[in-house]
């Protein structure tokens, strides 16, 4: 990994974003406009990542192309292993080479799920790939195909994302509050939840930092999916309601990694520290809350 500053973060200009109806793609595009940018949507039917032999040239005066789109539905994903690695993998090498026709600087976000879960200490960068999944598959697929296709690059590891515009695990449990009594959720799956906006901010500060191959980008601390949910549930008077499990309790389709704590330690040496996790949980409960009523305390 390097980097080179410029000035983007001064500069913002026009930013392609693939996958601005998502969970991360809109906070990007609301980010990039408060910077005084102009978010440019790379969507379908154009920009279909389901077919990309079908993409058209980039559109012209892109500062930089961030890729959000994704096939994300890690369950569903067993059983359409070639849609997610069409999606995920072909399609960034698609756009990566649309990228480095053009000129155009990608940003391309991928996922802990690629590694294997055995570590017990936090993934360096250049630690080998091992998904246990088929969207990890996929999603290392990506990286691949970016690698590839030597395009100018960034590619920035995440997980466990939050936000209030999409489905996330913080949503799901803040939504089953009201309709559930007493919650299950795994206590042996250790990551870093990170908020979306959180994530957004993060991105463009890199890519105003002129970094260049693989980072991470993660909210800072960790937590298991049981100190997560508690922390949600805590917040609506219901903290007690939610009960450790074991992941072989709670059968899914799709294996998770049992630990996926991304080393932040090359981020954090060019940005500083990242903020706590808890931080950006919070503000997704005040927006999730601000749209809507929160579930009734018991
Ligand atoms: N969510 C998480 O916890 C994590 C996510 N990531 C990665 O972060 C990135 C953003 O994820 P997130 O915001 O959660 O994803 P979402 O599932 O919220 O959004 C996915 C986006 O991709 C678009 N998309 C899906 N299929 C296609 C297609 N065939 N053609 C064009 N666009 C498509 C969707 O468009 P539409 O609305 O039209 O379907 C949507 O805008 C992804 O790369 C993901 O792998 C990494 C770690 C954790
Ligand atoms: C809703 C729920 C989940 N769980 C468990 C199941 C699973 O092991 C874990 C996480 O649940 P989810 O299925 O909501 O999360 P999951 O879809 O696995 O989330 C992942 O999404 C992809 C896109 C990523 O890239 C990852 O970083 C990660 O964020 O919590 C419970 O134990 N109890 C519950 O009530």
């Amino acid at each position: 990994m390097t980097a080179e500053p410029d000035d983007f973060a001064e500069a913002t200009g026009r930013v392609g974003v693939a996958g601005v109806t998502g969970l991360l793609g809109a906070e990007l595009a609301a980010e990039v406009r408060r910077r005084g940018g102009v978010p440019v949507p790379l969507a379908r039917p154009a920009w279909d990542f389901a077919r990309p032999d079908g993409f058209p040239a980039l559109p012209a005066g892109l500062r930089a192309v961030v890729n959000a789109a994704a096939y994300t539905r890690v369950d569903e994903a067993e059983a359409e292993e070639e849609l997610a690695t069409t999606v995920n993998g072909r399609a960034v090498g698609a756009l990566a080479r649309r990228c480095g026709d053009a000129g155009v600087r990608l940003v391309h976000v991928s996922t802990d799920y690629v590694f294997d879960g055995r570590r017990d200490t936090p993934y360096p960068v250049d630690h080998p790939l091992n998904p246990r999944s088929a969207y990890g598959r996929s999603k290392a697929a990506g990286e691949a195909a970016l690698a590839a296709s030597g395009a100018a690059s960034l590619c920035v590891r995440t997980g466990w994302l939050h936000g209030p515009g999409g489905r996330c695990f913080v949503r799901t449990i803040r939504d089953a509050l009201p309709r559930r009594p007493k919650l299950h959720v795994v206590a042996d799956q250790r990551g870093r939840p990170t908020g979306a906006a959180s994530l957004a901010r993060l991105l463009l500060d890199l890519l105003g930092a002129g970094a260049r191959g693989t980072f991470h980008g993660t909210d800072g601390g960790e937590a298991t999916w049981f100190g997560v949910a508690r922390a949600v549930a805590g917040r609506y008077g219901r903290g007690a309601d939610v009960l450790p499990a074991e992941t072989r309790e709670f059968a899914r389709p799709a294996r998770r990694p049992a630990y996926s704590v991304l080393d932040l330690a090359a981020t954090e040496a060019l940005l500083g520290p990242r903020p706590p996790w808890t931080v950006a949980l919070a503000d997704t409960l005040d927006r999730l809350d601000a749209a809507g009523p929160p579930p009734a305390a018991r």
